[in-house]
């Protein structure tokens, strides 16, 4: 079966910023992935890419078997980005039936509110409801044409414990194939089947939740290494994942001892070791600014 989302190769560069640097990965059909990484790792111009809203500088995407603007054409991509406001002086369910109209009444305006939890609220006017109410208006939205495929951009930012969770409900409730970023952990770790972590515009993890929690128990060393050789260093015992950024190496590992052992038993030239006990937070944290 064809990916739902296929990123081949990708780079992007805003000037002299490369926002995306020869990014590869795939969302397979009926998957939720997250895409997790801080500030200015790269997420948002991936979903605008996936989108069709850019085009890549070099590589290939495809969306649901097609070019990504083709797809969105077709009216069969969701999206809910971070921009995007709502008429402050319509109405919930005035701004939920245009929504229903455009796409050519794939669903009724009652399942649309229903879905986002919405129907106690289809009078109140925009500019009278709370940051999460208003995240769920632009979530009917996104779901009116009856999309195979949803990108939501840290949709939940701004919102508190409560919001966030009703929310997520709603997007459940929805059962569509999503995409989304965001730079909370225990957000991807409760909603997404796979996380895709990017730093400084690249992949430097891919796993289930639970492989890139794993990686909280373990332990980051980092050293400095002349001409390091990615493939050997992943080949130690204990390590999990290597990172090189110039001369700088960050190793993960879930046995800090054997990979610091064998790191200097059989790689000789490494210089500056330190090991850390990182959190996941802290891991990807190291992680990433490694890449920059
Ligand atoms: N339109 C633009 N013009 C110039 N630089 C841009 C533009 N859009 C993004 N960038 C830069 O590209 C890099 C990646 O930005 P992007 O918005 O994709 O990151 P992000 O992971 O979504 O960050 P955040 O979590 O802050 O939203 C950053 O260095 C950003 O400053």
């Amino acid at each position: 079966m064809k990916n739902t989302v296929s990123f081949t190769a990708v780079s992007k560069s805003y000037g002299r910023v490369r926002a995306l640097d020869d990014v590869t990965f795939h969302v397979a059909p009926g998957e939720t992935v997250a895409l997790l990484g801080p500030n200015g790792a790269g997420k948002s111009t991936a979903v605008d890419l996936m989108l069709g809203l850019a085009r890549p500088d070099a590589g290939e995407i495809t969306v649901l078997g097609t070019a990504p603007h083709r797809a969105v054409a077709q009216g069969r991509v969701g999206a809910m980005l971070q921009s995007g406001g709502l008429p402050a002086d319509s109405t919930v369910a005035e701004v939920v039936r245009l929504a229903v109209r455009l796409y050519g009444g794939r669903r009724s305006l009652a399942d649309v509110l229903e879905l986002a939890d919405l129907t106690g609220l289809a009078g109140r006017r925009c500019d009278a409801l709370s940051g999460g109410q208003a995240q769920r208006v632009r979530f009917a939205v996104a779901m009116a044409g009856r999309p195979e495929l949803l990108f939501l951009d840290e949709p939940t930012v701004a919102m508190d414990v409560e919001s966030r969770r009703a929310f997520w409900a709603a997007v459940r409730a929805g059962g569509t194939a999503t995409v989304f970023a965001t730079h909370y952990l225990d957000e991807a770790d409760a909603y997404a089947d796979r996380v895709i972590v990017l730093g400084g515009g690249a992949v430097v993890a891919t796993g289930s939740p639970s492989t890139i929690k794993a990686m909280a128990g373990g332990r980051t060393v980092r050293f400095v290494l002349d001409s390091p050789d990615t493939a050997r260093l992943l080949a130690l015992p204990g390590v999990t994942m290597v990172s090189v950024h110039g001369g700088t190496v960050t190793l993960m590992t879930d046995d800090a001892d054997r990979a610091v052992a064998a790191l200097y038993s059989s790689i000789g030239g490494v210089r500056d070791l330190e090991v850390s006990g990182a959190g996941l937070e802290e891991a990807l944290l190291q992680l990433t600014s490694a890449q920059r």
